[in-house]
């Protein structure tokens, strides 16, 4: 008799007799209970696993071991159970690599860009023990995020001159994840040069348009060019490798110790109370915050959009902010992220959901969560 009978003579209460329809049942509740044990002592041993990688700096992903296993388990289960046997065996083996990275990776936290950046800054400010992971795009970001590579992202949804980073929208709405909380960086702009140069000498200026823009005014009182460049960061990097003091970049404070390159001049953008929205991405949703945000899509219907907000104010919710994104591949067609404020449980946020299900197309809610938000400055002046 093979391992497989044997198991079986042990539960059959009569062998030969088959199970009444209870009894099968009964017996199947007991071997779930085992395997729920067994799950988990399985799992404590992979966290042992995943503390000795993270000592050594292993990889999670073994694919020797897990050929050699899947080849001998295939041993121990005949047909026809055997390939369906595998087929759950690679599952506990990816649930188990995927337990494993969020271990492993429990206190990294995702940007996107290079050391300098506003990104860089906002994460270091926020989590200063964490260790911080760089990728080139957003959608990395939050691929990271997703497949437990890192434990949280944060990534820049808006600007107080610029308005909203529409692509980081697009990808809220298209991917699983949720807002854990929101913070908001003041962006002081400098003019950084080589050690030896002074204000005089500058005649080049290198940063990312949008930096440039707002030192417009600051740029034509000195007669420098302007010369855009992808961020702020690369254009110090460039200073610091050109080392002529006829070129300069605007960005962070930050980046002239970073690059070794001399602060020129500070605060030089025309708005002064120029911050950054960010977002802390994750995911799972927070269970409460003060504030919630979704993603809605309109029912092609006259007056679709005004019902979806008669719903909210209804609710007795106040919604502090409305936003349209074109809804590709739709022509002309767009979706709508709203923000509401004074949010306290999942009760409220589980009723407004249920009468918005009646009003919109699709629901996507972003989750509860709460704002840090940075002083404003009271001598700024309004633009409209
Ligand atoms: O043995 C390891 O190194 C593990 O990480 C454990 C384990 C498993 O769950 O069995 C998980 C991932 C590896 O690819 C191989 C095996």
């Amino acid at each position: 008799m093979n391992r497989t009978q044997d198991t079986a003579a042990q539960s059959c209460a009569k062998p030969g007799k088959p199970l009444t329809l209870d009894e099968a049942r009964t017996e199947i509740d007991r071997i779930d209970r085992q395997l729920a044990e067994l799950y988990q002592q399985r799992m404590q041993a992979v966290e042992a696993v995943a503390d000795y990688k993270k000592e050594y700096n292993l990889p999670v992903l073994q694919p020797d071991r897990e050929k050699a296993m899947l080849e001998r388990e295939a041993g121990y289960v005949a047909s026809p159970y055997r390939e369906s046997w595998l087929r759950l065996l690679r599952e506990i083996l990816a649930l188990s690599r995927e337990h494993q990275q969020r271990k492993i990776h429990q206190d990294v936290v995702a940007y996107q860009g290079m050391q300098g950046a506003f990104s860089h800054m906002a994460s270091k400010t926020r989590f200063p023990g964490a260790r911080l992971q760089n990728h080139p795009t957003f959608e990395d970001v939050i691929q990271a995020v997703l497949t437990g590579q890192a434990d949280c992202g944060v990534i820049p949804f808006e600007n107080t001159n610029s308005g909203l980073v529409g692509e980081v929208l697009d990808l809220l709405a298209q991917y699983p994840v949720y807002i854990r909380e929101v913070i908001d960086q003041p962006v002081e702009q400098c003019l950084l040069g080589t050690k030896d140069a002074t204000l005089k000498d500058v005649q080049w200026v290198y940063s990312k348009d949008q930096a440039l823009a707002q030192a417009r005014r600051f740029l034509e009182e000195l007669g420098a060019q302007p010369v855009p460049y992808p961020n702020t960061a690369m254009a110090a990097k460039y200073i610091a490798d050109a080392g002529d003091k006829t070129r300069a970049a605007i960005g962070a404070r930050e980046n002239a110790e970073l690059y070794d390159l001399k602060v020129l001049s500070t605060h030089i953008m025309e708005n002064a109370n120029n911050t950054t929205r960010f977002l802390v991405i994750g995911r799972e949703p927070n269970t409460e915050g003060s504030r919630f945000s979704m993603i809605v899509t309109v029912k092609n219907e006259v007056g679709a959009l005004g019902r979806i907000i008669e719903t909210i104010s209804g609710a007795g919710m106040d919604m502090c902010s409305i936003q349209s994104r074109p809804r590709r591949p739709y022509p002309f067609e767009y979706y709508f992220y709203i923000e509401l404020a004074d949010f306290c449980d999942q009760a409220q946020i589980r009723t407004l959901l249920a009468g918005l299900e009646a009003v919109c197309g699709r629901i996507k809610p972003l989750g509860p969560y709460n704002r840090q938000e940075a002083p404003k400055d009271p001598e700024e002046k309004e633009t409209c």
